[in-house]
């Protein structure tokens, strides 16, 4: 194996149901410093192609308070303010290096905490769901429960925001087609993500999804959390449900504290940017 170059990056890839992350740790700077990584260097290596590939890069740094904070971004360079799955993913690996059954870190949307579960599932509280349609956030005020657009979706934040769209039969929705029209519906400011969900059984629930600033997605965390939230809203499910997802299964509880959700998370390589890499993209 090549000798690792001195001023290259080192990351790990990750995945939570195939929803896939770059990692990259910037712990050491401080608190108060900024990370290392630019919306440059997140579509480049977001490319599948030309980088890495990911669906969101996460960003561990140092946090004042917590065992660490982290910062997420898109595939195009965008900022995301939440995302469970590599949130679960990142606080495996930071129980791991601890030596540790459970953390807290802080995002965007504040403090989160993250616990192993006895079958070695990763739980996160990912706080209480954002029902002001401010905070969301939406254009202008309309009713939550039922936007005002064709299809009828619910409104949803989980530090970030989603709309969610209860269908007859999940399969057979164009995800593509229809969640990238509504990421860009004026009604959402910052754009949205969108999930398609149908009820399978009781208090189980089919979700696919269209993310933000990636595109069709394997799973996503915060968006699990908004369905399961939107479905217990609309009368569909208890607060516990379990969710079939393109990767695979979450199971979501919306307890008093926030919504917490569990599933598989898996460490699949570490690697090493090149300095030539790193200089193109500077
Ligand atoms: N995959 C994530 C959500 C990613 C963030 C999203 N694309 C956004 O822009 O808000 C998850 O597991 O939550």
């Amino acid at each position: 194996m090549e000798k690792r170059p001195p001023d290259g990056l080192a990351f790990m890839k990750m995945h939570g149901l195939g929803n896939d992350f770059v990692v990259i740790d910037s712990r050491g700077r401080g608190a108060e410093t900024a990370g290392r990584v630019t919306p440059a260097l997140a579509r480049a290596l977001g490319d599948r192609n030309r980088g890495v590939g990911f669906d969101q890069l996460a960003e561990i740094r140092d946090a004042a308070g917590a065992d660490f904070a982290l910062d997420f971004w898109n595939s195009d360079g965008s900022r995301a303010g939440a995302c469970g799955n590599a949130t679960r993913c990142v606080s495996d690996h930071m129980m791991r290096q601890l030596g540790r059954e459970a953390v807290t870190l802080v995002t965007a949307r504040g403090g989160l905490s993250a616990v192993r579960r006895g079958d070695g599932l990763v739980s996160v509280n990912m706080g209480p769901p954002v029902l002001d349609w401010r905070d969301v956030p939406l254009s202008r005020e309309v009713d939550l429960l039922h936007l005002p657009l064709e299809g009828d979706p619910v409104a949803v934040g989980m530090g970030n925001p989603h709309a969610v769209f209860f269908v007859p039969d999940a399969e057979s929705v164009d995800v593509a087609g229809w969640g990238a029209r509504v990421e860009h519906d004026p009604l959402f400011p910052a754009r949205t993500n969108v999930e398609f969900a149908s009820l399978v059984g009781p208090d189980h629930l089919r979700m696919r999804v269209w993310e933000r600033g990636t595109g069709i997605t394997l799973a996503c965390g915060s968006g699990a959390c908004a369905t399961a939230v939107a479905a217990h809203l609309r009368g569909l499910t208890g607060r516990r449900v379990v969710m079939d997802v393109d990767g695979g299964r979450l199971e979501l509880d919306w307890r008093d504290d926030g919504v917490w959700m569990t599933g598989p998370v898996a460490h699949v390589f570490d690697g090493w940017l090149s300095p030539e890499f790193l200089a193109a993209v500077a």
